[in-house]
């Protein structure tokens, strides 16, 4: 990671201001959530506070994924009316420069043509066949060409699905039951994971979640990020126990923490060792931060790999392969039971095969390192030219940055920096016209429509907010 500049200002930690003040005045409560002090805005967001209003007596929260709530960064979502490229439009037509992307899946940009003319043309012949079609074919041929680990693959809905059936098909492999992860990562909802997650659940300051049943959780050990030896310790207190190992290769939902090349391959030998099962969870990392994921940037190869967002071009689809041994226990081929009514669907096939196709034309992941890289150093100098303690960095088309001097080389770390700051960046980037993930604990990301234009104007955007903070 980078550093900026050093500030001696006192940094905000998780936990200390649990009110969100909205700007419509009303409060509202985040579950344990910092609380952004958000100054009366300059952007007319009359219509989206209307949706927004109606949203919250219909669905929890007003939304279907708690982290678009903003509840850590205070002020309401910005509604969306649509998007194109690099960019989005809210339902009062304000624009802004997009670095979420629809959380990873918008590599390409948003609404790309040629996705589009593919996915129309698809729609005349069909949407879900809930039978074999050729089309899985050709998007398995992709992602057996391209990712090192991968000899064989199933197609799910999303990247939770994946994870789930990951983990089953290391137990059913292994015959073992426990499993490890990493504190503030984050591999979906199901009820094996809700145990120090990242993403949403660190946001909203929920450690653990009601509903997951205390012998479920018990299973699944927790070792820190980039500390090879809380790893071991787990190995050793549970030997012959462990079934597998499920990480994010490059986290991104703790804020964005690279790992070290030793602690990966540190991870590797452990697991060969143990007789346990590697999986990289490659649902925000895979096909973005290299065309052969992140196991081909670091050089180490899993045995298991769970994908998503990207490999579904914008609809929903999760992946999960790996070695062909464990893959034949999944059936029908096995014993391993996995399934799904809208798997491997047409629709979704066709996004998938014409997003990787275009990720595969040459100069793809240099265009995206060069504007990512250019992205994270201006934000960096300009914390520095403004006095504000700021450390970040970015591996091809996914970047962060922490309010703090850093480095931050786990959740722990992440979990100590200035989030009710962040929460005010953020509140002044979106004045500006940028629109960053609505949490500190979220990594970002560009995509092939971002331009030197717009990455440029996004610095001189955080300039000016910095400068004002
Ligand atoms: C690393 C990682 N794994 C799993 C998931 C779960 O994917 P989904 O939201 O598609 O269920 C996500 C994102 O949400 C993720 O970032
Ligand atoms: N961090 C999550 C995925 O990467 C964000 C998406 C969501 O949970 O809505």
């Amino acid at each position: 990671m980078q550093c900026a500049a050093l500030s001696s200002k006192v940094a905000t930690t998780l936990a200390q201001k649990p009110v969100v003040a909205t700007r419509s005045g009303r409060k509202a409560v985040a579950v344990r959530a910092v609380a952004a002090q958000v100054t009366e805005t300059k952007l007319n967001t009359k219509r989206s506070e209307e949706i927004f209003k109606e949203a919250q007596e219909l669905l929890p929260g007003g939304v279907n994924s708690p982290v678009r709530a903003f509840k850590s960064v205070g002020g309401q979502p910005i509604v969306f009316d649509h998007v194109k490229g690099a960019y989005c439009w809210d339902a009062d037509n304000n624009k802004y420069i997009d670095y979420v992307g629809s959380w990873g899946p918008a590599i390409v940009g948003h609404a790309n043509d040629e996705v589009s003319d593919a996915l129309k043309a698809q729609i005349d012949k069909g949407t879900s066949f809930g039978a074999p079609c050729e089309l899985e074919n050709v998007l398995a041929k992709m992602v057996i060409d391209r990712v090192p680990s991968v000899e064989m693959v199933r197609f799910v809905n999303s990247g939770t699905e994946a994870c789930l059936s990951v983990v089953r098909l290391m137990r059913a492999y292994t015959g073992r039951e426990k499993i490890i992860k990493f504190t503030g990562c984050y591999h979906g909802h199901a009820d094996q994971f809700l145990v120090q997650a990242g993403s949403g659940v660190l946001t909203l300051g929920l450690s653990d979640s009601p509903g997951v049943p205390a012998t479920t959780a018990a299973a699944t050990l927790t070792a820190q990020y980039n500390n090879l030896e809380s790893v071991k310790a787990l190995f050793e207190a549970n030997k012959g126990e462990i079934a597998g190992l499920i990480l994010e290769p490059v986290v991104g939902n703790s804020g964005f923490i690279p790992p070290t090349k030793e602690f990966l391959q540190g991870l590797r030998q452990l697991c060969t060792q143990e007789g346990a099962v590697l999986c990289f969870d490659e649902v925000m990392t895979g096909f973005r931060i290299a065309k052969g994921c992140a196991q081909e940037h670091f050089g180490v190869t899993p045995d298991l790999t769970t994908m998503g967002k990207v490999i579904g071009g914008g609809l929903p689809v999760g992946a999960y392969g790996g070695k062909k041994e464990i893959m034949q226990m999944v059936a029908p081929a096995g014993p391993m039971y996995q399934a799904g009514t809208l798997s491997g669907n047409p629709l979704a096939m066709v996004a998938g095969i014409k997003t990787l196709e275009i990720l595969g034309r040459p100069g793809a992941y240099e265009h995206l390192d060069t504007i990512t890289k250019r992205l994270i150093n201006g934000i960096l100098d300009a914390a520095k030219e403004t006095g504000h303690a700021m450390c970040g960095g970015s591996i091809s088309g996914m970047f962060g940055f922490f309010f703090c001097e850093g480095p931050v080389s786990c959740f722990e770390d992440a979990k100590a920096s200035d989030t009710a700051k962040f929460g005010r960046f953020h509140r002044g980037m979106l004045e500006q016209g940028v629109y960053l993930a609505p949490s500190q604990f979220e990594a970002g990301f560009t995509s092939l429509a971002h331009t030197e234009e717009d990455i440029d104007a996004t610095i001189e955007a955080a300039r000016k907010v910095l400068a004002s903070l």
